[in-house]
């Protein structure tokens, strides 16, 4: 039979079928129409109606079955993405794909050539610097898959690596979301958080994100910064910020501050209970030893608690922070020079390492984040990095670590742009974001240092009356900012004439060590000190 005759008879068959179809739905109607007593109308539309409602019904029949068989949970509540119901990413094919993410996902090879992202699955949403994409991956890929090629996938909507942010979501390892920007980051500067903000966000901010949201870590108990940067890039406005911050989220605890570009943070200078602007390694020692003391103090009450089998005691979170840290571990090529400089390096290694469980947190600053400029076990005890521009990558290495360029979605600090100053890759728990920090007001900083200031007085003048606070008002009735041991001693009825036993037993009484004054080895108290002392309450 030709091909030609087939089609007609073909045409015959379907033309009979019709008829038959026609006949058979026309007996139909008039049997209702007869049973019912309706008019030709009402029974059309009754049995339309009837039908519909049929379809709808096993419709959602099949979802169920469907869902069912692939184990998954009902669609989620309003506000949430709906999880797919999709056997095995079976029905996938029967569903219409996401066309812009589906290309960029197979062309970054972080979902197989055969899989889609399903239309139904991507939200765009417009934000005030680009697009945020939430998707849902195919049921074999994770949200890892995309990270480990963010910067193919950035290539792929034709921006840099810079312009993308990848979040995950709590809930599900298959949920994406991606933020393309439309500008370079940071085009457009971001206002500072205001104290309200501050004080709502669920940690200590250090910066904006590329969005405008604030950025920061949750705690910085039992946490260390390091922050590299080359020089005029913003690292002192930064660390400015931060201090801020901390004094408005924390509100107490004990500031020491070494100022090694002598007037970068002098502005906390009323908030510190050390505060000193000195570039000499003598001075980083002095204060790393007064910290490394705290920090055998804190861990005898921690051991006597235990011994005791009382609960473990609560300190008083303590902020260590450096500006210009290598100046401090250079030596002058000298035999003694290069002893002295192991020594403080050891302490300083010692202090970052050990000080996190008795709640002394370190944050140091280097605008000469090369490979000898911080010692190797000094910059490798620090949890959190942060690294602004730098020129190399292996400059980035030494802030960020060595293995840095290998871990999930890293960001190149050498490709930020020098004219944009504040912005810095924060590597934190594994995950890297770019940010830009503060520029807070001068005005704004003096008000809450005042403030800090106010309520650590009021503190002091509330606290019961000890010998430590009886040594600072008689300092302050006698006007003087110093004292000798010798001369302080009678009036707390420690009757040795001799220096020696005399400063022993001072120190013991009021909790501190006095001050070395003079090449002869005279010791005083500088009054400074012991309002420190008190404010700290060691
Ligand atoms: N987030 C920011 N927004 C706007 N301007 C900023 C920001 N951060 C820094 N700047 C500006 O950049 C310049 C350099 O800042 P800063 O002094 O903090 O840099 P630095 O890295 O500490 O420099 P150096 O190491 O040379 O002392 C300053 O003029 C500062 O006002």
């Amino acid at each position: 039979m030709g091909k030609k005759q087939q089609q007609e008879q073909d045409a015959y068959g379907q033309l009979a079928g019709a008829i038959g179809g026609l006949v058979i739905v026309f007996a139909i109607l008039a049997a209702i129409r007869d049973k019912l007593g309706l008019s030709w109308t009402a029974t059309v539309l009754l049995v339309v109606g009837v039908l519909v409602a049929l379809g709808y019904g096993l419709w959602k029949l099949r979802g169920a079955v469907l869902r069912a068989l692939a184990g998954q949970a009902p669609p989620a509540p309003q506000g949430q993405q709906p999880a797919v119901a999709d056997p095995a990413g079976a029905a996938q094919d029967d569903e219409p794909a996401h066309p812009e993410l589906t290309a960029a996902l197979i062309a970054a090879g972080a979902i197989d050539k055969a899989d889609v992202i399903r239309d139904e699955d991507v939200t765009i949403k417009p934000v005030s610097t680009g697009r945020q994409y939430e998707f849902l991956l195919p049921k074999t890929r994770t949200f890892k898959d995309v990270e480990s090629r963010i910067a193919t996938v950035a290539g792929w909507f034709d921006v840099s690596r810079l312009h993308v942010k990848l979040e995950r979501s709590r809930d599900n390892e298959r949920r994406v979301r991606l933020l393309v920007l439309e500008q370079p980051p940071f085009s457009q500067s971001f206002p500072v958080p205001t104290r309200q903000e501050i004080k709502a966000f669920d940690g200590v901010p250090l910066g904006h994100d590329v969005t405008g949201q604030l950025v920061g870590v949750p705690t910085f108990d039992r946490a260390s910064l390091l922050l590299g940067g080359m020089t005029q890039m913003g690292k002192t406005t930064l660390i400015n910020g931060l201090i801020t911050c901390l004094l408005i989220a924390y509100r107490d605890f004990d500031l020491y501050l070494l100022d090694g570009k002598l007037c970068g943070l002098i502005k906390f200078e009323n908030a510190c209970v050390r505060y000193e602007a000195s570039d000499s390694p003598d001075v980083f020692e002095s204060m790393v030893d007064e910290l490394n003391g705290r920090v055998e103090e804190r861990y005898r009450v921690k051991q006597e608690a235990l011994r005791g089998r009382q609960p473990e005691p609560k300190f008083k979170p303590v902020f260590f922070i450096v500006d210009e840290v290598a100046d401090f571990f250079a030596d002058d090529g000298t035999a003694k020079g290069k002893e002295k400089a192991a020594r403080i390096t050891e302490k300083a290694r010692k202090l970052v390492a050990k000080s996190l469980e008795s709640g002394i947190s370190s944050i140091m600053l280097t605008q000469r984040p090369d490979k000898d400029a911080i010692p190797v076990n000094v910059r490798n005890q620090f949890l959190i990095r942060m690294c602004m521009y730098v020129e190399s990558q292996g400059t980035a290495k030494v802030t960020l670590g060595d293995s840095y360029f290998t871990t999930a979605a890293p960001i190149d600090p050498t490709h930020l742009n020098p004219q944009i100053p504040g912005q810095a890759v924060l590597f934190a728990g594994g995950r890297s974001t770019l940010i830009r920090g503060f520029d807070f007001p001068d005005e704004f900083i003096w008000e809450v240092v005042d403030e800090v200031q106010a309520r650590q007085q009021k503190a002091l003048d509330k606290a019961p009356e000890t010998p430590l606070t009886q040594a600072i008002d008689l300092m302050r009735k006698k006007g003087v900012s110093f004292m000798y041991t010798v001369d302080l001693a009678p009036h707390f009825d420690i009757t040795d004439t001799s220096p020696g036993p005399c400063g022993q037993k001072l120190a013991q009484l009021l909790g501190v060590r006095s001050t070395k004054v003079d090449s002869k080895g005279l010791r005083g108290y500088v009054l400074d000190d012991l309002i420190a002392a008190a404010k700290s309450g060691q």
